[in-house]
């Protein structure tokens, strides 16, 4: 059995240590962090806590950090002697560091995989890129493989795509919720209560994803599914209420706005590296 050790136990880790309980491994997780987050994940959750961040290197297979970007340096500073002796698989899911920026901040030869989870990862409905540093094998890409995709969907994806992929999936989760809160709040502007309307908005969104990968995977396999533009066209009848709105919400530069919003998360992971 592998033994995950988390370091940081904030939105992602609680994120993918939720989605390893759902999938019944709660027994291979190990978390810590500095301010007794982890302490309340270890005690909603069942994982074990560790009692130092030396003391879960020691006991971990693979350690993941999941620490704000700008707290990886010190925490690895902190560990250099735990990580010296244990040598363990190190995972980061930090925006903006390179596996190069990782290996420099690690003893010599570490073994480091940079992996983008996103925070469906809870749901186990993930979309998870990962990449490996100079010193890991197939081996430990696919244990972090096997971590990862018991949280949802992973690519091994060329690491100068990694910026753009955040804007795509590592971040995307935050427009989402951003349309579905809009959508629904116009939905209480019609006179619908608001839970209601979120439940409905949801599941159009749930239900729109699932058609788009079910009609991608028959366009693989068949060569007639549906691209995206196909479905607009066909939920958009002639003279009908979805053009209507969707002549609408171009005018208020609906696709503009995403395209602004990925350029500018895509540059802030450029930025912070
Ligand atoms: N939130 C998200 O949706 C996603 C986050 N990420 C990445 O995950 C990482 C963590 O982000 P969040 O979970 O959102 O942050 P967060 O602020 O929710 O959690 C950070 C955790 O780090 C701990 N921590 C802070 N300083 C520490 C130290 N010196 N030693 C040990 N633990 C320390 C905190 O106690 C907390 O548990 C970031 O690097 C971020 O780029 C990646 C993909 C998605
Ligand atoms: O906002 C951030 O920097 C992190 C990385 C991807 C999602 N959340």
């Amino acid at each position: 059995m592998t033994t995950y050790g988390f370091i940081g136990a904030g939105n992602m880790a609680g994120a993918i240590v939720e989605g390893m309980v759902a999938a019944g491994r709660s027994a291979e997780v190990l978390v810590w962090s500095a301010h007794g987050s982890a302490a309340a994940l270890a005690e909603r959750t069942g994982v074990a806590l560790a009692a130092s961040g030396p003391d879960l290197v020691a006991l971990a297979d693979v350690v993941v950090l999941a620490v704000k970007p700008h707290v990886v340096p010190t925490v690895l500073a902190g560990l250099q002697e735990a990580l010296d002796a244990a040598r363990p698989l190190v995972v980061s899911v930090a925006a903006g560091l390179s596996t190069s920026r990782l290996e420099s901040l690690l003893p010599d030869g570490a073994r480091v995989v940079r992996a983008m989870p996103n925070m469906a990862a809870g749901v186990r409905e993930s979309m998870t890129a990962l990449a490996t540093g100079a010193a890991a094998s197939q081996e430990d890409l696919e244990a972090v493989a096997g971590l990862m995709s018991e949280v949802g969907s992973t690519m091994v994806l060329a690491e100068k795509d990694f910026s753009a992929f955040i804007a795509l999936a590592g971040s995307s989760p935050a427009f989402v919720f951003t349309f579905v809160e809009a959508l629904a709040r116009a939905g209480v502007e019609a006179g619908i209560p608001k839970a209601q309307a979120v439940e409905i908005v949801a599941q159009a969104v749930l239900g729109s994803a699932r058609t788009v990968q079910v009609e991608a995977r028959r366009r693989r396999e068949t060569g007639q599914g549906r691209t995206p533009a196909d479905l607009v066209d066909a939920v958009c009848s002639p003279g009908g209420t979805t053009v209507a709105g969707v002549v609408a919400m171009e005018r208020a530069g609906f696709s503009s706005a995403l395209i602004e919003g990925a350029r500018a998360t895509r540059a802030r992971d450029l930025e912070l590296s």
